[in-house]
């Protein structure tokens, strides 16, 4: 059985239908990246995963069950993150996790979870007090607490610098290692090319694209890119010219290698060193791109 089930899912503000009937499912072990522009609709859905909100039509499941009508077995299970404005500010970032770990019902130790973030420095801090980064890793290490079997998480590493995330990225791959489900919202591809294996990429609410990083990738042509020669194209090359900024010119093509193939052999057979080649196969973010755009 998936861990994740959702079929023909929508949800609404008031008449404003914010997910459209998407349907995706989360096999075990995997992770699994929503991803869409601002207002896609990718919170309401992990909100409904969550059990926060009720879907207009259509389930969703975790394990099996539905996570508002059996909320107490599915939260057993599920590490969440705490909503917004969640926290009680005066609190420690201690008393805090404390208090988080009490609540439910996964053992765990609260200092590790802590210490995974890089956080034990600020163990006793006000939550008040915390940065804006700081906040988002104590709202990891609350989600983790307990290891469980499966992990819900809400752009994960907005905010945090560069380091940051890729700590929080290791402890998530640790986390995938030892065999835990991730489905995880995030407006950055390359944390989705990390550590997704497989996406969706949402856009008014509808899954526009989805499939292995590889199979989105590979549903876009690759791009050859250099330097603007003085010599014209030879007619077949010309045709894939799709872009040419600032002296690069850029040629898109779903036959890579033949296609690179017949460009160096031109430009051998003028002589010509093409400045800056580089040449890459389609890529998430032109995948994303062919959707927002
Ligand atoms: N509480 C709410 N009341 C009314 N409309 C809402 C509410 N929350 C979200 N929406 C609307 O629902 C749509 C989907 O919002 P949602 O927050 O799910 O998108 P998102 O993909 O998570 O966006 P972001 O990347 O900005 O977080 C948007 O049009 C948004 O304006």
């Amino acid at each position: 059985m998936a861990v994740i089930e959702v079929t023909d899912l929508r949800c609404a503000y008031g008449d404003h239908l914010a997910v459209d009937g998407i349907d995706f499912t989360v096999e075990r072990g995997e992770v699994f990246a929503l991803l869409g522009a601002n207002g896609a609709g990718k919170t309401t859905t992990l909100e409904t995963l969550e059990g926060h909100q009720a879907p207009q039509s259509g389930s969703v499941r975790l394990f099996g069950h539905d996570p508002r009508g059996e909320r107490r077995t599915v939260r057993r299970r599920t590490g969440v993150m705490l909503q917004d404005g969640g926290f009680a500010g005066e609190l420690t970032v201690r008393e805090t996790a404390d208090l988080w770990a009490r609540l439910g019902t996964r053992k765990g130790d609260v200092t590790s979870d802590l210490e995974r973030l890089d956080l034990q420095h600020r163990a006793d801090v006000a939550v008040e007090q915390l940065s804006g980064g700081e906040k988002r890793r104590l709202e990891v290490a609350l989600a983790i607490h307990g290891d469980p079997e499966l992990l819900l998480l809400d752009e994960p590493t907005t905010g945090l610098d560069p380091e940051s995330r890729r700590r929080t990225w290791r402890v998530i791959a640790e986390l995938v290692d030892a065999g835990t489900t991730i489905l995880l919202t995030t407006h950055y591809l390359e944390e989705a090319e990390a550590l997704a294996n497989q996406v969706a990429i949402l856009r008014d609410g509808k899954i526009a694209v989805a499939g292995t990083l590889g199979q989105v990738s590979a549903q876009l042509p690759a791009r050859i890119a250099f330097r603007t020669p003085t010599v014209p194209l030879p007619p077949e090359l010309a045709a894939l010219r799709v872009d040419s900024r600032v002296g690069e010119l850029i040629l898109e093509t779903p036959h890579l290698q033949p296609d690179l193939a017949r460009l160096l052999a031109w430009a051998d057979s003028h002589a010509l060193t093409l400045d800056r080649l580089h040449a890459r196969g389609g890529s998430l973010e032109d995948a994303f791109m062919e959707v927002v755009a």
